[in-house]
């Protein structure tokens, strides 16, 4: 079998840095093995799968109550509603009147597994003809995101929101995701597939009355919803551009958390609206806003009395915090401007006057949602600690009753070595002969020297605090001394964007910096390289590195959060001696990175 040329420093604690092919191909096929038996354990992996049953769900009919316009359009009584048959009616659960117990009885036990991809082994599930898991009781989803892929992508969380919708489709859910609908010349085609509904509201905030529309696409017997409004075309990224973030980003996704508490009631997809027993799934600080309107401007009104939200906490570090003066903006009734309200710290403030008030989108969320969930174990410990709290410990800390951690799953149909159309060569773990194609593929289209016993180091990611960029920044030197070679691929920061180019410059035979962002290219260097390193500050949950694992690419990286959770410090020593699937290392510094890389005394 031809040698991938894995970094060897990484396996045998007296080598540095030298890499033997042969040992390297053994690890290779160790980490891939690890990961196999995990994804058949189903523990850290959840299997998506794209081949749901072809038909809407038999439910979809069934369940279509009659309807209800929301508060845009001045709501009738409260309407005598059957309750659906698998979910009796719960008492409101707005702020201050959480239920847990209730909600454990009620909705959240079977939805809580069944919506985020648990995999847990008593998974409460069945499996059906095909051996495709399917839930017990099946619900209406609404998922609510900035970003979900392929439409538009900035990091994890469009890679989520891409994909678990569709993996609950697939267990019987009847699943709708709304969000914005990006139009930024090079994007724009992404939406092609998206059909104007008819559909339009006037949304009453920010000193007017605007109008949104929706668009929809039915994929992967998912519901695609895009709402429509000028503030979302406009060159740049999805949040800002170069001058930084959006100035009017607050407003931006007030609209989508408006558009989406009222699509589910107005929007008649495939012929029946989902009505207002559904489970909203508000993914971070763009759809916060989602679980504070529920509350303060539908159940009052009798309306989504049955519905719940969960609120998925990717990332603790984006709040969408605002000045305190803003609120009367958000439309929201005076008196629950308690629940946005915000403090910054008096070391945090500008000036002595200063008196540090604001409105905070996320802290919404955590006050009024049913339940939160963080990506990983590791991560909803750490948000309730100062250190990893963000200023929102003590909160998080008070609702530890419903909050809990469930580390991501991955799209093994996208993420798959042995049919990836994104590489030059495919294998798989029975055969890695073309993970070392990949490498010189990657060399050459790199400009690197092709050389087989070189390790190849590979980063991709967004360039900010929190991947630990300037850790990198100080082991290069060293790291440069050594015979290896290094790929980082990412955009963000442009002060870490000269600095790759300029590093690339002095190190023209090892280090090459690739500014921007490429989904075919990460491919192409998970598969390539031999080593992924992931020295993040802190990491919810990383994606990177388990794509790392699928694809027999050694992941290091600093023992925090999700990448704990997932990355098992590689013990040549062990019974078989191939347990584990990379390395941890800890503390974060640039003395330890270097032994998680080279595997030497510091
Ligand atoms: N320049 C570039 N070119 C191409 N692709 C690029 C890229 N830069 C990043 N990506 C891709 O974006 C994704 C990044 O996902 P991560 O989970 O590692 O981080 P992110 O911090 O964005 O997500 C947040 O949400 C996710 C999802 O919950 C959590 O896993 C994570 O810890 C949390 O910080 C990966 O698919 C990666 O390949």
């Amino acid at each position: 079998m031809a040698a991938t040329g894995v970094g060897a420093g990484c396996l045998a604690p007296s080598v540095r840095l030298r890499a033997d092919p042969a040992t390297a191909a053994r690890a290779s096929a160790c980490v891939v093995r690890a990961r196999l038996r995990r994804l058949a354990r189903g523990r850290y992996v959840a299997e998506l799968s794209r081949e749901g049953p072809a038909a809407r769900p038999a439910q979809q009919q069934q369940l279509a109550p009659p309807l209800v316009p929301g508060f845009l359009a001045p709501p009738p009584p409260a309407p005598a509603q059957s309750p659906a048959p698998t979910q009796p009616p719960l008492p409101d659960a707005g702020v201050g009147e959480l239920a847990p117990d209730l909600l454990l009885e009620g909705i959240a036990e079977d939805s809580i597994d069944s919506i985020i991809v648990a995999a847990s082994e008593q998974d409460s599930e069945i499996m059906d003809a095909n051996e495709q898991p399917q839930a017990k009781v099946t619900r209406s989803i609404v998922f609510v995101t900035g970003e979900a892929a392929p439409y538009a992508k900035s990091g994890g969380l469009g890679d989520v929101c891409g994909s678990l919708p569709i993996a609950l489709a697939a267990r019987g859910h009847r699943v709708m995701v709304v969000m914005p609908r990006y139009l930024n010349g090079s994007s724009d085609k992404n939406y092609a597939k998206a059909l104007y509904t008819g559909k339009h509201i006037k949304i009453p905030c920010f000193g007017g009355s605007h109008e949104v529309t929706f668009f929809h696409e039915y994929r992967d017997n998912v519901d695609w919803v895009f709402v429509d409004h000028p503030s979302y075309h406009r060159p740049g990224s999805l949040y800002g551009d170069n001058f930084g973030a959006f100035g009017d980003n607050q407003f931006r996704y007030t609209l989508l958390c408006y558009a989406a508490c009222e699509a589910p009631l107005i929007l008649e997809l495939g012929g029946y609206i989902y009505g207002q027993n559904c489970m909203f799934v508000v993914n971070d600080w763009h759809a916060s806003l989602v679980p504070v309107l529920l509350a303060a401007k539908y159940r009052p009104y009798g309306v989504y009395r049955d519905s719940r939200s969960t609120l998925v906490i990717h990332n603790l570090a984006h709040q969408g915090v605002e000045p305190a003066s803003t609120y009367p903006d958000l439309g929201l009734p005076p008196e629950w401007y308690g629940a946005l309200e915000w403090v910054f710290p008096e070391w945090a403030r500008r000036h002595a006057l200063d008196k540090g008030e604001a409105v905070n989108f996320l802290k919404g969320a955590v006050v009024t949602a049913d339940r939160i969930v963080t990506v990983s174990q590791g991560y909803s410990w750490e948000v309730t600690t100062a250190e990893g709290g963000q200023g929102l410990n003590e909160l998080l800390s008070s609702r530890k009753s419903v909050l809990n951690g469930i580390v991501n799953g991955i799209d093994i149909n996208d993420w798959n070595p042995t049919t990836d159309k994104c590489l030059p060569h495919h294998y798989s773990v029975d055969d890695l002969s073309g993970k070392a194609k990949c490498k010189a593929e990657l060399q050459k289209e790199l400009g690197l020297p092709v050389r087989e016993d070189v390790p190849l180091i590979g980063f991709i990611g967004r360039l900010d605090y929190q991947k630990g960029i300037d850790l990198i920044k100080m082991a290069i030197p060293e790291l440069m001394r050594e015979d290896v070679q290094f790929v980082m691929l990412g955009s963000g920061d442009p002060i870490f964007e000269g600095w790759m180019r300029s590093t690339e410059s002095s190190y023209k035979d090892k280090f090459r910096g690739w500014v921007g962002f490429s989904v075919p290219v990460s491919h192409r260097i998970t598969a390539g390289c031999d080593i992924l390193l992931m020295p993040s500050r802190f990491e919810p949950c990383g994606l990177n590195q388990l794509y790392a694992m699928q694809y027999g690419t050694v992941p290091v990286v600093h023992g925090t959060g999700g990448l704990r959770d997932t990355v098992e410090t590689f013990n040549p020593f062990g019974a078989k001696g191939e347990e584990g699937t990379g390395w941890a290392f800890s503390p974060l510094t640039v003395d330890k990175m270097l032994w998680g890389i080279a595997n030497r005394d510091v």
